[in-house]
């Protein structure tokens, strides 16, 4: 698959993204890598639901310099994270849900853990319900490159697979290429909407 289909299919799942509430008022940014060195990321404060190719400015993921001077995503240092974390990471979404805010403020410990559900197999190498898919939580911070450091030290030492939950904030996640990005953000989204559910109706 070529870099432009790449950003093309990108710029398809911000659409999808809007259409769904997903991104509201700003809320959220996307970026597709373009190769080992440089990533191509949404401008920052703009809808997010209705970019198109020129709204992604080419960002460098060792340093978050950006060559052109335009602004990019406030969040960038958490996609360029996840591009030096994962080398095989070819995509990048961050979404503002209501299941993922409320959700990630509900559960107050340092993972959000999923099971019994068969829909955990829309991520990547989960073959059975039976397992326990643990979705890290960080507690949210206006500060990123604090933020980015403490995901990094985390990940250090946990696995960290498909995406991380940021308190009261929303989900961030990835994929080898924009389709799998989305299926794991799809995925997530469907988990994170049945577990709330599953938790108001248990506390009855
Ligand atoms: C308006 S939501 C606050 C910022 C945020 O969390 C976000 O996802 C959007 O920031 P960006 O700079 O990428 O527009
Ligand atoms: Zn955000």
């Amino acid at each position: 698959m070529t870099q432009t289909s790449q950003l093309d299919q990108l710029v398809s799942a911000c659409h999808w993204i809007g259409e769904r509430g997903w991104a509201p008022a700003t809320g959220g940014n996307m970026s597709v890598r373009q190769d080992a060195e440089f990533c191509l990321l949404s401008e920052s404060g703009k809808d997010k639901g209705s970019l198109t190719r020129d709204d992604f400015i080419q960002v460098e993921i060792a340093s978050n310099r950006v060559p052109s001077g335009r602004k990019p995503s406030a969040e960038t240092g958490l996609h360029t994270l996840i591009y030096r974390l994962f080398p095989e990471a070819g995509a990048v979404l961050h979404t503002h849900t209501v299941n993922s805010t409320v959700l990630s403020r509900v559960e107050k410990g340092t993972a959000l853990e999923l099971q019994g559900y068969e829909m955990q197999k829309t991520l990547a190498g989960q073959h059975s319900h039976l397992d326990c898919v643990p979705i890290a939580l960080f507690d949210n911070d206006q500060d990123i490159d604090g933020l980015a450091k403490r995901i990094e030290q985390f990940a250090a030492q946990n696995p960290l697979r498909y995406g991380f939950l940021l308190r009261g904030h929303g989900l961030t996640c990835w994929g080898k290429d924009v389709n799998e990005a989305r299926r794991h953000l799809e995925g997530l989204e469907f988990l994170f909407q049945c577990e709330l559910q599953r938790r108001v109706l248990e506390s009855k």
